[in-house]
């Protein structure tokens, strides 16, 4: 596994702890939805996976790096993409990337002008007269361009635009490669839907779910009726009737997996990595 969090504690100063024993890990090359509630702690566990928090207990580790080191190796391999893209300097995007771009060894000047093109930006503008979204599409192309092996973006597709918003989805997955993990917070989960291959919920203080999407519609099915099925595993009113998650039977045909659903499941106690797979290994027992 090339990140992996094991008994995480943190808590800020004077509160009470947001993770307690907190465990993920994740496959080289995923990209993941990371998802939660407002105040989960999802912008707290990226900062704490970029090394600019540091756990009270356990360890975290993104390939052989421990992020609280700060080493000069794990800073050229990782790019965080802040929520809040605030900057007050002088500096033209074409300055920004000779000033910045020299801290990342794979930094490719021409990605970045291609991907300022499709969000429809030009270098020579100044950083702080743009807009809060063009700023973010800004660093949003910026961290696609460093290559790094890990990329923590952070809710990205706030402040943007409906059209800027399938660019978005359209340059992470035409500018990715095979051994970058990305992982993306949001609470928006239809911005990021079509470009995830894994997703994690944070709640309550734990990743409560984490699963490849491949094996998820292998395991279940989501599917919608008029009256509420005896075998729901989750369900909810629906017009007049109901949509709901049940197990997937081997014959029967996948379904799309419908991640709003899943993560009402996982609020509701009704679905965990637990519930889902351990009845796959007592299966195979
Ligand atoms: N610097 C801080 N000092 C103290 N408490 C903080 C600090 N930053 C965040 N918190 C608290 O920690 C909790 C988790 O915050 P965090 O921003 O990580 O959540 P989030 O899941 O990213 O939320 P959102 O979806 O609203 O962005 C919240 O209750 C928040 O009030």
């Amino acid at each position: 596994m090339v990140i992996s969090v094991k008994e995480l504690d943190f808590s800020y100063r004077k509160k009470p702890l947001l993770f307690e024993g907190l465990q993920w890990s994740l496959p080289e090359g995923s990209v993941v939805g990371l998802l939660g509630k407002n105040g989960a702690g999802k912008s707290t566990l990226l900062h704490l996976l970029a090394g600019l928090l540091f756990p009270k207990s356990g360890s975290i580790y993104l390939g052989r790096h421990c992020p609280k080191d700060r080493s000069p190796a794990f800073l050229e391999e990782i790019f965080f993409l802040a929520d809040d893209v605030a900057y007050s300097g002088n500096m033209s995007i074409g300055q920004y990337e000779k000033v910045m771009g020299a801290f990342y060894p794979a930094f490719d000047s021409e990605q970045f002008e291609k991907i300022l093109t499709d969000f429809g930006l030009e270098k020579k503008v100044k950083l702080k007269e743009l807009s809060l979204g063009e700023r973010k599409k800004v660093f949003l192309s910026f961290g696609l361009s460093t290559n790094c092996r890990f990329l923590l973006f952070d809710e990205p597709t706030n402040g943007l635009d409906i059209p800027s918003k399938s660019v978005f989805r359209k340059v992470v997955a035409g500018n990715l490669k095979d051994e970058q993990t990305l992982i993306i917070s949001t609470h928006l989960v239809a911005d990021v839907e079509k470009l995830i291959d894994r997703v994690a919920i944070l709640y309550d203080g734990k990743i409560q779910l984490d699963a490849d999407l491949l094996e998820l519609s292998d395991r279940l099915l989501f599917s919608s009726s008029t009256n509420l099925p005896d075998d729901a595993l989750h369900a909810e009113k629906f017009g007049t009737g109901y949509q709901f998650i049940r197990s997937r039977k081997e014959q029967e045909a996948q379904t799309p997996i419908n991640l709003e659903l899943l993560f009402n499941a996982v609020l509701n106690r009704s679905l965990s990595s637990n519930s889902i797979f351990q009845t796959q290994n007592s299966e195979a027992l």
